[in-house]
């Protein structure tokens, strides 16, 4: 099929191009998913919530990225997005593992409001929070934070430093830049009571960008915990 920025997809499409990626979801979930993507872009021409408007850049970005990160989530895990933007990955998330506790949430009202109307709309199994992820944190525990492009290592962790009795792993969706922020992070002294693994790494599908899932833990909280 030609695609363009102005052609709907159909579900049916949709199946397709999860399928040449070698994405396997039951029905009712690729008809959910189809629904997501249809009302994140009719949102997008009013906000700018996302920059991937075909089904190609959907499916190949937005599913895949959340999808690997589903791969390192166990059954019913508490999960906050951080930054979810339009909603990646926690609402794909919320879609694909209904098993998980998905929460989400988005400093900027504006973003925030549209994509509780999504959640809304699409009666999904999903916690919105507009505000920061660290005002979540004070009211909040979860199992696993997770984000995608919101900010550089160094930022995220200096964030998180006085919330970690609030979470126990961070999973960050990082590109090929990730080896220099690390170094960074380590030169500014926050990964030293951290343990920082790369959990995963993949090639987003139609290009040859390497991606990786960087896991972040504090020991001394998981052996509280534990
Ligand atoms: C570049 S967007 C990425 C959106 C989405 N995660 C994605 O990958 O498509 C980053 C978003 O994070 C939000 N954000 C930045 N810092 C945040 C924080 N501390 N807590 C919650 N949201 C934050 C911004 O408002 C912005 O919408």
């Amino acid at each position: 099929m030609s695609e363009t920025e102005n052609t709907q997809p159909t579900p049916a499409d949709l199946a397709h191009a999860l399928c040449e990626v070698g994405i396997e979801l039951p029905d009712d979930r690729i008809g959910l998913l189809d629904r997501y993507r249809s009302v994140l872009w009719r949102w997008n021409e009013q906000i700018n919530l996302t920059r991937h408007t075909t089904l190609e850049k959907f499916v190949n970005r937005d599913v895949v990225d959340s999808l690997e990160l589903a791969k390192l989530l166990p059954e019913r895990k508490r999960i906050l997005d951080i930054g979810t933007g339009g909603g990646v990955p926690g609402l794909i998330l919320a879609i694909c593992r209904p098993d998980l506790k998905v929460s989400v949430c988005e400093s900027m009202q504006k973003k925030a409001k549209v994509v509780e109307a999504i959640v809304s709309e699409l009666h999904l199994p999903a916690t919105v929070y507009g505000c920061r992820a660290e005002e979540v944190l004070q009211l909040q525990t979860f199992d696993t934070l997770v984000a995608r492009g919101v900010a550089s290592l160094s930022k995220i962790l200096r964030w998180f430093e006085p919330h970690w009795s609030a979470f126990d792993q961070l999973l960050l969706i990082k590109g090929r830049k990730w080896v220099l922020e690390r170094g960074e992070a380590r030169h500014n002294g926050l990964l030293k009571k951290l343990e920082l693994r790369k959990a995963a790494t993949y090639l987003t599908p139609a290009s040859e960008a390497e991606s990786v899932i960087l896991s972040i833990t504090s020991p001394k909280t998981t052996s509280r915990r534990g």
